[in-house]
């Protein structure tokens, strides 16, 4: 029986439609109801907190298994094990970076530019010291709460914040200096619960089961019927994941099957029917697990 606590914020709406696309669907009154359920023989408890705080209660043990990002893992130096990546952000399959900007006019070109006494406004405080520290930056760190791109240039100098599409970097006049970290969202356990054989097999379970729903994502199943003779032509236009399947059926034709990516179906299947496939179908699917 596992305990689980998921994130609250960015994350929440992302990993609430990952966990339903992988029947694993977290049951809650509202938005606002942190304590919710799974319907799942393997998961007894479930909460929705801050990801801020999901590491540090997996290193107590206060959960089994979390989601949360790699910058918070960073962040707190929390000693959790990890069970993957998991390709999934607020708004994009792409992980977050955590970077260093300044204004776009600010005379600095790298960090060692900076001024000793250089403001410098972060949601990562002890991040941005051990990387101060390493390019032997003597700074004012002033923790930030939020809105950390709106305090440049009269509150701070400097801002190590988040970066996803980019777009509150060029809407707040920013330019990017450095990286400290790349950040996936990470499935995380508690170390001692993961050394537990039967919480680590139900654990793997649900990894199977999130990988296998996030694999599925932009891809479909197409299946159809062809002739022998434009067999060729066909598998030459097919892409597939795999390699196709290829059946022969009693009247001479062949049934192929394979997943493609759904984008390009709208120019694949009028020509895979120009080369001779017929009884084409398109066939959503919920998992590809290996
Ligand atoms: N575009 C994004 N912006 C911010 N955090 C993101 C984004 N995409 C993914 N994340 C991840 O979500 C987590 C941040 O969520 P958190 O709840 O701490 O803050 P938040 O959702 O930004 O809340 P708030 O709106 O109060 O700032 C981090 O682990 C971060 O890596
Ligand atoms: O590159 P983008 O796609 O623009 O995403 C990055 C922005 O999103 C987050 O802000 P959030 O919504 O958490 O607000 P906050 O600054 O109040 O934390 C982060 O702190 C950046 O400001
Ligand atoms: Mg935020």
């Amino acid at each position: 029986m596992l305990s689980l606590v998921l994130p609250k914020g960015s994350l929440e709406k992302a990993t609430m439609a990952l966990f339903d696309a992988a029947d694993l669907t977290v049951r809650r009154t509202s938005d606002r109801d942190y304590r919710a359920s799974i319907d799942d023989p393997r998961i007894d408890r479930v909460r929705v907190l801050r990801p801020q705080e999901i590491p540090t209660y997996l290193e107590q043990g206060l959960f089994d298994l979390g989601i949360t990002g790699r910058d918070w893992i960073t962040e707190t130096d929390s000693d959790v094990v990890s069970l993957g990546q998991l390709q999934y952000s607020k708004a994009t399959s792409n992980p977050v970076r955590v970077i260093m900007a300044v204004p776009n006019d600010a005379p600095w070109q790298a960090v060692s530019d900076l001024p000793e006494g250089v403001r410098i406004s972060t949601e990562f405080p002890e991040m941005t010291r051990r990387f101060l520290e390493k390019h032997g930056v003597k700074a004012k760190v002033v923790p930030s709460y939020g809105a950390t791109e709106a305090k440049v240039p009269d509150i701070v100098d400097v801002i190590v914040d988040l970066t996803e599409t980019g777009s509150s970097l060029r809407k707040n006049g920013l330019r990017i200096l450095d990286t400290l970290l790349t950040s996936h969202t990470e499935l995380v356990a508690n170390r001692e619960a993961y050394a537990d054989p039967a919480k680590r097999a139900a654990m793997e379970d649900i990894a199977l089961l999130l990988q296998g729903a996030i694999r599925a994502r932009g891809n479909v199943l197409l299946k159809l019927n062809v002739a022998q003779e434009n067999l060729r032509a066909v598998l030459d236009i097919m892409p597939s994941l795999s390699s196709p399947t290829v059946t022969s059926l009693a009247g001479g034709d062949n049934a192929v099957e394979g997943v493609v990516a759904k984008r390009g179906v709208n120019t694949l299947i009028p020509a895979l029917k120009a080369a001779g496939a017929h009884d084409i179908l398109e066939i959503p699917i919920s998992k590809i697990v290996d």
